[in-house]
């Protein structure tokens, strides 16, 4: 478990998700929004130096909002908050919901990831489906965009996030990530609000 929590954790992740096509995207944008494989993989091949910094962690009860086909209400579920950097740059917010009862057998030691990047694990294993992506724009009074203001990011526009349910060994788990204002996701494109 981390010892530390950042003064921010939880920043939480309240959006309004949908599926993809209902939304006219930037290419690009939607590129990086739908992209199946590893953001971990991806962020690592485009940077010198990637790191995960964790915000904090701690069992909660799944919300009714985050609640989902594989993880209903009030389910017991270890929240994780990281941030993905390149080369220090604050690229990704991640917020991954781990139901206890998928910890079990070799997914232990999701519990302790410390600083290594979950997806490293995830995309490792044989036994792994991801199921559909949905996609949500988060705008100036979101909780993310309050802590890019704390990281001292600039906000010119809204952020754009996904989020999937993973199933490993049978067992789900979630994982949203929000773009934060200076990722490549946004890079050279006009993105709309
Ligand atoms: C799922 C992945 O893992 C990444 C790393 C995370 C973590 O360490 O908590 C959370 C979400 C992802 O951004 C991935 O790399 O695609």
């Amino acid at each position: 478990m981390v010892d530390k929590q950042h003064k921010l954790f939880p920043v939480g992740m309240q959006a309004n998700w949908c599926s993809e096509g209902a939304l006219a995207l930037a290419p690009q944008l939607k590129d990086w929004l739908l992209d199946p494989g590893s953001l971990t993989a991806r962020l690592s091949n485009l940077s010198k130096s990637f790191r995960v910094q964790v915000l904090g962690q701690s069992v909660q009860h799944c919300t009714i909002e985050e609640s989902n086909q594989d993880i209903p209400p009030g389910e017991p579920v270890l929240v994780r908050e990281v941030l993905l950097l390149c080369n220090d740059v604050p690229q990704v917010f991640a917020r991954s919901l781990l139901p206890l009862a998928s910890l079990t057998g070799e997914q232990q030691q999701l519990a302790t990831l410390g600083s290594q990047s979950l997806g490293q694990v995830l995309f490792n294993h044989a036994n792994l489906k991801r199921k559909r992506i949905e996609v949500a724009s988060f705008d100036s009074q979101s909780s993310v965009t309050q802590l890019a203001k704390e990281l001292k990011l600039s906000i010119e526009h809204n952020l754009w996030g996904r989020r999937s349910v993973f199933i490993i060994d049978d067992k789900p788990l979630m994982v949203a990530e929000v773009f934060l204002p200076d990722s490549f996701a946004y890079q050279n494109i006009m993105v709309n609000a």
